[in-house]
């Protein structure tokens, strides 16, 4: 093919990818008939290319373009962007780790230190408060110094709490620990995913972006585990918990001290010599031209479109596009959390009992079963995600958790009905003046939480059944009575339940948490993750990424503290019905307003809010329309004019 004719081939294919490259100018045009002007531009150059191939001595263009494709198809993504994600996902593994491992933690604890109710909440809910805090602040910081600097910061952090938490000598001390530790979690849990979306070729984004989900609930599951084993050790059991974070901490550290910045963010501050280093090093043997002007030239555009004065959060919020964003990443985060996943994690030990399971130490086990499927079932989500794209599966994720939650509340509400009547009210010794003994149904027994079931089984019925006092240094007795302590229960053949009913449906409950976890993992689990660091311009992802995870702990304090609360008021099946109400109106807010991401670069993706909010569901025949960018030729790593400014 003569030379002539492959630069022509160049300059249009150039000028073709600019074209698509170049983020919707105005905002009034709609998306269709913008995407019918790209497929047309399309097959516009693939003819004109082969038109000027068999001008230029037969198929010669034609080759070249297949050349092209091949090569395409066949770019390798380097093992390095597997390995830069890995260790900032061990930041996921961190949150998951230490959200997870406190209520194992906190069994030996009060006991050891004599933690009342107040306190225990306190070292469980101050890590929540403080992660909302920092996600919040961690937009500034992010915009500031860089995602790799608050990847450093979080590790330091989960680091110099962990090893507070396994020292501590009184409740004061772990409380700072928790809140330390929280602070790692509130940064992690926003810059991780943004980080790792600004260094994925757009086609594994997703996937990658969600391993750091997968870490979350690794980290769940692993703090499960441990809970188990350190369980038998009744003293300082609680300082290994609390402490073994810090190892997977310092490892992400010490990883990070040689690991690159986002050349995103790089860019924006000007530093762009560096960034072409780092995305050639993302990219291996594919070019990065493209690439790389499509985020220069993005950000030039945006500046002059929504300018640089004032607080990011006023600017996002008057410009349409970004506010749009805002409201659907805030939403997501919001149902992910309204759906109750934190309630069902933290409490799967008292469903579980629910179903028959009687043994404590069964239940913590068993409670890492509920830990391992939320990890494999995320597992089916990093697979599934650049399969169906994000909205197929939040939004199926979502209808299947719905459904979960009624059969759950069902389940409630069958153990509830057929719940055993109280038919032995024993008196209370001297001075010791209780609720429990007016209770006349065991459903009302086990909604208070000062009070426990006492009973016998004769056969599959239960007989001599009492509502007395739980002891408060340990659920698992009561204060006084038949049910005070292990031996009682042997010699007077009873058995003790807190926090359950025995009841021949508990299953329908056990039902309902099993399909609750299968459908949540792989959509409503990760998703609000992806998704958000995906759908914000450059100069609003921090702050755009700092506002949704702040919502998100924001309303797992608000729910998992409401929890108890909303059952007594509620009872058990009031409360997931709740939910699962919650639930559908985060149905229709995802069928509405959840635009698909899939395949698409970031800097295209905000015209993806060009249009009115909540016209998504009409765009859906659009969903399986991908483009591919083909560079024919093209260099990876040059100095371009502007590029001198960071020579070093
Ligand atoms: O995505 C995660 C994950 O689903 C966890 O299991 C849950 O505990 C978190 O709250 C959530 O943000």
């Amino acid at each position: 093919m003569s030379r002539k004719a492959s630069e022509n081939v160049e300059y249009t294919l150039r000028s073709l990818s600019s074209l698509m490259g170049e983020r919707r100018r105005k905002q009034q045009e709609p998306d269709a008939a913008s995407t019918a002007g790209e497929r047309s531009l399309l097959a516009a150059a693939e003819s004109s290319a082969s038109l000027q191939g068999a001008g230029a001595g037969g198929g010669g263009v034609g080759d070249l373009e297949r050349a092209a494709r091949r090569q395409f198809q066949q770019d390798e993504t380097p093992a390095f962007v597997y390995v830069v994600a890995v260790f900032s996902a061990l930041g996921g593994f961190l949150f998951g780790y230490d959200t997870g491992v406190v209520s194992g933690a906190m069994l030996l604890l009060k006991r050891q230190l004599s933690l009342d109710a107040m306190w225990q909440e306190l070292l469980v809910s101050s890590t929540v408060g403080a992660a909302a805090v920092s996600a919040l602040a961690g937009g500034a910081l992010n915009g500031v110094f860089g995602r790799r600097a608050a990847i450093l910061l979080a590790s330091a952090l989960f680091t110099a709490g962990s090893a507070v938490l396994a020292a501590a000598n009184n409740k004061e001390t772990l409380l700072a620990g928790r809140l330390v530790v929280g602070l790692g979690i509130g940064i992690a849990s926003m810059t991780v995913p943004v980080y790792i979306a600004e260094v994925s070729p757009p086609n594994l984004r997703g996937r990658l972006v969600t391993i750091n989900t997968l870490f979350i609930t690794g980290g769940q599951f692993f703090a499960s585990v441990v809970d188990g084993a350190f369980s038998y050790l009744q003293k300082d059991g609680w300082r290994y918990m609390l402490g073994l974070a810090a190892i997977p901490a310092v490892i992400q550290f010490f990883g990070f001290l040689f690991l690159p910045e986002s050349p995103r963010w790089l860019i924006q501050k000007g530093q762009t010599q560096k960034a072409r280093r780092i995305l050639s090093q993302m990219r291996g043997n594919q070019t990065i031209d493209e690439e790389y002007d499509s985020i220069k030239n993005n950000i030039e555009e945006e500046e002059k479109e929504v300018g640089s004065a004032g607080p990011v959060i006023f600017r996002m919020l008057s410009y349409p596009p970004t506010r749009r964003a805002l409201i659907v990443g805030c939403g997501l985060q919001m149902f992910q959390q309204l759906s109750g996943i934190n309630t069902i994690m933290y409490y799967s030990a008292t469903i579980l009992q629910m179903s028959g399971v009687e043994d404590d130490r069964l239940a913590i086990w068993l409670a890492s079963v509920t830990a391992f499927t939320n990890f494999i079932f995320t597992l089916v989500g990093v697979w599934l995600v650049e399969k169906v794209g994000r909205r197929k599966l939040t939004f199926g994720s979502l209808a299947g958790t719905t459904v979960a939650l009624i059969i759950l509340a069902l389940g409630f509400l069958l153990s509830a009905q057929v719940s055993p009547p109280i038919t032995f009210k024993p008196i209370s010794p001297l001075g010791q003046n209780t609720t429990c003994t007016r209770y006349s149904y065991c459903n009302e027994c086990m909604l208070d939480p000062d009070c426990g079931f006492c009973y016998q089984m004769n056969k599959s019925t239960v007989i001599d059944s009492s509502c007395v006092p739980v002891n408060k240094a340990s659920t698992n007795e009561a204060s006084w009575g038949r049910c005070e302590n292990e031996t009682k229960f042997k010699t007077e053949e009873v058995f003790w339940a807190y926090n359950f009913c025995p009841t021949p449906y508990s299953w329908t409950a056990l039902l309902g948490l099993i399909l609750y976890l299968i459908f949540f993992a792989p959509g409503m689990g990760p998703m609000p993750w992806t998704v958000n660091s995906e759908i914000y311009p450059l100069w609003a992802r921090s702050t755009g990424n700092a506002c949704s995870s702040g919502i998100n702990w924001i309303f797992n304090v608000l729910v998992s503290l409401t929890f108890l609360h909303t059952a007594e008021y509620l009872t058990y099946y009031g409360a997931f019905f709740l939910y699962a109400g919650f639930a559908s109106v985060g149905l229709l807010f995802i069928y509405g307003c959840l635009p698909e991401t899939k395949g698409k670069k970031l800097e295209e993706i905000e015209s993806l809010f060009d249009n009115r909010l909540c016209t998504c569901g009409a765009s859906d025949s659009d969903e399986g329309r991908y483009i591919e960018y083909i560079r024919v030729k093209g260099s990876n790593y040059h100095l371009s004019d502007n590029d001198a400014s960071d020579v070093e």
